[in-house]
């Protein structure tokens, strides 16, 4: 059976990166999706305010919805403190054990854990099972129609805090209308636009930024 992109993406990262070295793994996967095949990585002009974001909030734990092949888990868990922790939620079991796969090999498995299900359903299991108290990061990166459900969703599990930092990607393309119209006209949020382009593409995007404040 035929492979599938994402496997080449892995294969072509056990091949060319350095194992244990995030940093490797981040570049060589925006070698691949620059040169060979496209992928919805948040990538690397996007990720770099990903960074900055990220490096400012500091955070101890950091929730991200929309594994994919943990390109953007990886480039997070480089920059956490060593203490602190990432959830992922990914509900493609594929990209799932793929991202495993890509996690392990940068070396940053203490600090990420995969969580395979639909945000919907692993958001409301965060304080009980997974031992969330509150979240200082949320990157949302999953189904566009769903960022604004799972805000709200976030909020009624009493998942944020005062200055929880919830910064959205594809804000442009492929857009989230519905949660840009929501959460800048949510007076318990503080919002920043980041003008970017689509990974790996001329194409216009954006990042929004949004804190809550309680
Ligand atoms: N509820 C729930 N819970 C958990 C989940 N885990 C995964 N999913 C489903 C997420 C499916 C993938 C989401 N990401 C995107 O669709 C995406 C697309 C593009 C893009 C594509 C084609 C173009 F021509 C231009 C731009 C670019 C991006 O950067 C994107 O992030 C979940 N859903
Ligand atoms: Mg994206």
């Amino acid at each position: 059976m035929d492979q599938s992109k994402e496997q080449r993406i892995l294969n072509f990262v056990l091949q060319n990166a350095v194992r244990g070295d995030p940093q490797s793994v981040v570049d060589t996967i925006d070698k691949y999706c620059s040169q060979k095949e496209w992928a919805m990585n948040v990538g690397d002009e996007k990720g770099l305010i990903l960074d900055k974001i990220l490096e400012e909030a500091k955070p101890s734990t950091s929730l991200e919805l929309g594994t994919y092949c943990g390109y953007s888990a990886v480039r997070m868990a480089r920059l956490l403190k060593p203490s602190a922790r990432l959830l992922t939620i990914e509900f493609n079991p594929k990209f799932a054990a793929i991202a495993k796969q890509i996690i392990e090999f940068a070396g940053v498995q203490e600090k990420v854990k995969i969580l395979e299900g639909p945000s919907e359903e692993i958001i409301p299991q965060l304080k009980k099972k997974h031992e969330v108290d509150t979240l200082d990061f949320v990157f949302l990166d999953h189904w566009k129609e769903r960022y604004t459900p799972d805000t709200i969703l976030l909020q009624e599990c009493g998942l944020l805090r005062k200055g929880t930092v919830i910064l959205a990607d594809n804000i442009i393309c492929p857009g989230a209308p519905e949660f840009i119209n929501y959460i800048r006209n949510n007076s318990h949020f503080v919002c920043t636009n980041y003008p970017s382009h689509l990974e790996y593409m001329k194409v216009k995007d954006a990042m929004e930024k949004a804190v809550f404040l309680g």
